[in-house]
């Protein structure tokens, strides 16, 4: 669509960080385009509300009118379709002639959004909103380019500003003249006595700058308990501070926590996107108990008695006169809250906002241009420096916080990359001024020291140190963590090289997958959480977000607190313990954007107690920087390979325990001992040998390097397996008394029947799982032979096993559940999939052939394991 669309449009969505749907939302409102689109699917998409009727309407702070929208009651049935709005979405209102921009009556935000209705607190519309009760609308997204405008704007003013507060800084910041520095008293007493060394030394430096400080916070290193400090030192001196960031959540933060250092803190923002526990601190709120309120309060009482009398009226003329009223009224109330705004934002020492936020064309318009000293921008590296100069402009003098060595904005256009976008004015002052504006912080309070210790190499030029009470803390530490390998270690390395667990072969560069690693991590999880690690505690960050989508997929529904997102989605955050899988594993050695250094960085330094990379060592290596990280893993953590953990899944498979919903398929199925454990054990591995010699040739190529330390892995490995061999006998023990409620229940396969048979007559163990392991290797759907007990699907309405041909719903005849289960979903998650409403979720062709050559070396295997018995049929 880009020939038809706007070029301005186009640069809104390359340059700002858009997600596909922000696209969507911002062609949406291109009326080239839109015309072209039925509502009907803007609808289907989510993102538009059709035929909406006014469910109440009232004034709510500000005098905007909060509007309840319901969907037309007819019949009793009054839900909203599934859709895509949220509180804060900016939205418009229209009427039924469509969402063109010429029937647009007001736009507003989504305060509130229940299955049932949606409420938006609408700007006013310069003659007051005077809508007809009776009559029906539509309810559209809206493109956000609210920002996009509000950064040209800046941009505008900046480039034609002569004289005024800021134009030293701003000299400075363009490099016209040198920054300089005023002279400070030496005993500065600080307000927080615990900062260590160099943070009090980054707070006399910004103290002492007389335009620009920049303040280096590494992860970890206390950067906000530093900028709170510098704040509070400010308004001892008597400065006015305009505190900004680039998202609400760290606004916030800075808001908590200068709040409870006592400050005068004035938050600005749309109360809908606040936290709640921050409100207090809203203009809003403030201005809900100043003196003008009750003023305003009568007046807005006023305004909706005016709206009640019209909707009685039947005369055109008294209409019209009311219409007139409630037009006076709504100006009355605007200028009172224009004075009780300024006289608000004057008490205030500190006045935070998002960058964005700090826009004059908010609640800042009513104070003069230069009210504000000093400009702090925390989070400064991750903002566009466009974005910072709208707050910039008010400011004499700026303190910028942030640690450029984590992830910038995305800048999908190369054009606006290519002339400086992508480098944001933490970077480049950095680049021009050097150490002489800058101060890093260099004790860390999140990391163990393992972890640490490669970021402070590779990135801090080996600066940081580890403060005592971080140090050598461990999972197992935690209270409820037990102690056991996995909680014991700050660095685990799960090395995939050589196991055949290649990337999915897609050819978008974006969406990169890998189903064996994810296998690992899943393992892996159940390992931490077992050892009593809470999934609260535990980060599982992939690089790609197919590999996220997989991940979730696979570990969401167990794990409902266990956070799994890609790199950008932890920035700023931190966990006990990460699980971090890098994904690319191929031949030719791709790791596509995992070359970007500021990504790797940002995932290893979430780390507080654990790191566990999952990754092929092979394919990563080739880069420089992850060989690096690989290395100090090696070196001062535990390595294992991929191998053990694909060991234990294969005996998990074996060991089925398909507990079924009652009737006959709650079997729990455990393999025989074949003599003496370690025997067997060792026979085991041995089979096991040339399937991976077969995997190396065919997928790593190279000779892949035997586990760094197999005395150790095999001690480990058969600890496991004595520890596995312990509770299969315990379940043997329980389920041969399961088995005497088996024989009672209503059998429906033939494996079934000589499940129970076997067990009735009290036969031998190994003829009762031959029966078992015959009756689940089959396909469950009338008459299919197919074996499918490596390549088979369990369907999650009957709980059966089919092969690939018969496990789509559909296809077996658990089609009709299946649709309902989506629907369900869909009205639960107000989540829409494209499609039916399930995602794809065939098997990768990598991963079939992989499974191909496991089932291969697997029936080897336990065809000489029974050698007693006859041979089977198993080749069909
Ligand atoms: N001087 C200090 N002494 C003890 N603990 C500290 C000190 N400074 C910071 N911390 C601790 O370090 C953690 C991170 O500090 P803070 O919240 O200030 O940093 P942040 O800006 O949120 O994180 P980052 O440094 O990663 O950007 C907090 O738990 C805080 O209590
Ligand atoms: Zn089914
Ligand atoms: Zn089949």
């Amino acid at each position: 669509y880009t020939k038809q669309v706007n070029e301005s449009l186009v640069f809104k969505m390359l340059t700002l960080k858009r997600s596909e749907s922000e696209c969507f939302l911002l062609l949406c409102t291109c009326r080239l385009w839109q015309e072209n689109v039925s509502l009907k699917d803007l609808q289907s998409k989510g993102v538009c509300l059709l035929k909406l009727q006014i469910g109440s309407q009232s004034t709510g702070l500000y005098g905007r009118s909060l509007l309840l929208l319901e969907p037309r009651k007819h019949m009793g049935v009054s839900v909203l379709p599934s859709n895509n709005f949220g509180p804060g979405d900016i939205v418009g209102l229209y009427d039924l002639d469509g969402c063109k921009p010429s029937s647009q009556l007001c736009t507003g935000v989504v305060t509130r959004i229940s299955q049932s209705a949606v409420t938006v607190a609408c700007e006013d519309s310069p003659d007051g909103l005077n809508l007809d009760t009776d009559a029906l609308y539509n309810l559209m997204k809206l493109a956000n380019d609210v920002t996009y405008k509000r950064m040209k704007k800046a941009l505008n003013t900046l480039n034609g500003y002569s004289s005024g507060p800021a134009a030293d800084l701003i000299s400075v910041l363009f490099g016209y003249s040198e920054p300089g520095s005023i002279s400070q008293p030496n005993d500065l007493s600080f307000l927080n006595t615990g900062l260590d060394e160099s943070q009090r030394q980054a707070v006399s430096f910004a103290l002492s700058q007389r335009e620009v400080a920049v303040i280096h916070g590494p992860p970890g290193t206390g950067k906000t308990t530093t900028v709170v400090e510098i704040i509070l030192q400010a308004v001892k001196q008597g400065q006015k501070v305009l505190c900004c960031a680039g998202s609400n959540v760290a606004v916030d933060n800075l808001v908590e926590r200068l709040a409870k250092a006592k400050a005068k803190v004035l938050r600005l923002g749309h109360p809908a996107r606040l936290l709640e526990s921050i409100q207090k601190h809203s203009l809003d709120a403030v201005l809900a108990h100043s003196d003008n309120t009750n003023i305003i309060a009568d007046i807005r009482k006023d305004i909706d008695k005016a709206f009640m009398g019209m909707k009685k009226m039947n005369d055109k003329r008294d209409r019209i006169h009311l219409k007139r009223e409630v037009g006076e009224l709504r100006k009355e109330l605007r200028t009172r809250e224009a004075t009780a705004i300024a006289e608000v934002l004057k008490r205030a020492d500190v006045v935070l906002a998002t960058n964005t936020g700090a826009n004059d064309g908010g609640p800042l318009k009513n104070l003069p241009v230069d009210h504000f000293d000093w400009v702090v921008i925390d989070e400064c590296a991750q903002a566009l420096e466009s974005s910072c100069w709208i707050a910039l402009l008010r400011g004499r003098k700026c303190i910028l916080a942030g640690d450029y060595k984590q992830l910038p904005p995305t800048i999908k256009s190369h054009t606006a990359a290519s002339k400086g976008l992508s480098v944001s004015l933490m970077e480049r002052l950095i680049q021009k001024y050097g150490d002489s504006v800058v101060r890093m912080l260099t004790v860390q309070y999140r990391m163990n020291i393992n972890i640490m210790t490669w970021a402070s190499e590779q990135m801090y030029q080996g600066q940081l140190t580890a403060h005592s009470s971080v140090e050598k803390h461990l999972l197992k530490d935690l209270p409820g963590v037990a102690s056991v390998e996995e909680t014991s270690t700050p660095l685990l390395l799960i090395d995939t090289a050589g196991c055949g667990l290649s990337e999915m072969e897609v050819t978008d560069e974006q969406s990169k997958g890998n189903q064996g690693e994810v296998d690992i991590v899943e393992l892996h999880i159940k390992a931490l959480t077992e050892a009593g690690v809470k999934p609260k505690d535990i980060a599982v960050i992939a690089p790609y977000n197919l590999q996220v989508d997989l991940l979730r997929q696979r570990l969401s529904a167990r794990h409902p607190d266990l956070e799994i997102k890609s790199v950008d989605g932890f920035q700023g955050r931190e966990k006990e313990a990460v699980v971090l899988t890098l994904v690319r594993s191929n031949r030719k050695g791709e790791i596509g954007f995992l070359a970007e250094d500021r990504r790797i960085n940002v995932a290893v330094t979430r780390a507080r107690r654990h790191l566990a990379l999952v990754c092929d060592t092979q394919t990563v290596q080739t880069h420089g920087f992850l060989k690096t990280l690989i290395d100090h893993m090696t070196q001062h953590g535990d390595v294992r390979t991929a191998f053990e953990y694909l060991q234990v899944a294969e005996e998990l498979g074996l060991n089925h325990e398909s507990q079924g919903e009652g009737k006959d398929r709650c079997i729990t199925v455990s393999r025989p001992p074949t003599g003496p454990n370690e025997a067997g054990e060792e026979e085991e591995q041995q089979a096991l040998q040339p399937a991976a010699a077969l995997e190396e040739d065919s997928v790593t190529g190279p000779p892949v390097e035997q586990p760094a330390a197999p005395a150790d892995l095999k001690t480990l490995h058969l600890e496991r397996m004595r520890r596995e061999q312990e509770k299969r006998e315990q379940k043997k023990r329980e389920q041969e008394k399961h088995l005497d409620t088996v024989r009672k229940t209503k059998k429906t396969k033939a494996g079934a029947c000589e499940i129970a048979a076997a067990a009735t007559a009290d036969v031998d163990f190994d003829t009762l799982i031959d029966a078992v392991v015959k009756a689940e290797r089959v396909c469950s759907f009338v008459k299919c032979k197919t074996l499918v007990i490596h390549l088979g699907q369990l369907c999650l309405f009957c709980n059966r096993q089919y092969c690939l041909g018969h496990h789509i719903p559909e296809v077996h005849g658990c089609g009709d559940q299946a649709k309902a289960n989506a629907r369900m979903r869909i009205s639960k998650e107000g989540v829409l999939y494209a499609g039916s409403g399930h995602k794809d979720k065939s098997v990768d062709p990598n991963k079939k052939a992989y499974l191909h050559r496991k089932l291969d070396s697997k029936l080897k295997d336990m065809e000489k394991q029974r050698k007693t018995k006859p041979k089977e049929s198993d080749n069909n």
